[in-house]
């Protein structure tokens, strides 16, 4: 697998380089170091020294970038989070299993529903 090719760092790895000399942070799981970038970013250095050392998929995604952007970060792939610390996939994967969960509660409860309706007009 490709991904087991990329270095691993944790978060506090990560967190480490939060200076504007030395700017990393975590986008999907990725570790890039956008140092070299900051000047040539369109949405400003700003918005990245302040995620330096942090995960800022949330805000990356936000943005809405474009195909072009993604293309453009692979440059600055230095690594990927260790399996720990990646918080956001865990909690997706349980809000899937709420969501299947929710899903086929609703269908035993209609069924219920639908059991009682039978029931009650077979009386008649
Ligand atoms: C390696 C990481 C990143 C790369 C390569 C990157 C690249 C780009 C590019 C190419 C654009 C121009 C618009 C587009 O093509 O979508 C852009 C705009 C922008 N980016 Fe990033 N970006 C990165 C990370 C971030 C992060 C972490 C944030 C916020 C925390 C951010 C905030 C913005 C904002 C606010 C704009 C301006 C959008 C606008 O003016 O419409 N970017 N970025």
């Amino acid at each position: 697998m490709a991904s087991t090719e990329l270095k691993q760092y944790s978060l506090a790895q990560v967190a480490e380089h939060n200076k504007p000399t030395d700017v990393w942070m975590v986008i999907h799981d990725k570790v890039y170091d956008v140092t070299k970038f900051l000047a040539e970013h369109p949405g400003g250095e700003e918005v990245l020294i302040e995620y330096a050392g942090k995960e800022a998929t949330a805000e990356f995604d936000d943005v809405g970038h474009s195909s072009d952007a993604k293309e453009q970060m692979k440059q600055f792939l230095v690594g990927e989070l260790i399996e720990a610390d990646r918080k956001k996939k865990a909690a997706t994967g349980l809000t899937i299993n709420k969501r299947v969960a929710l899903i086929a509660g609703s269908a035993a409860a209609i069924g219920a529903g639908l059991a009682l309706i039978f029931k009650a007009s077979s009386k008649k």
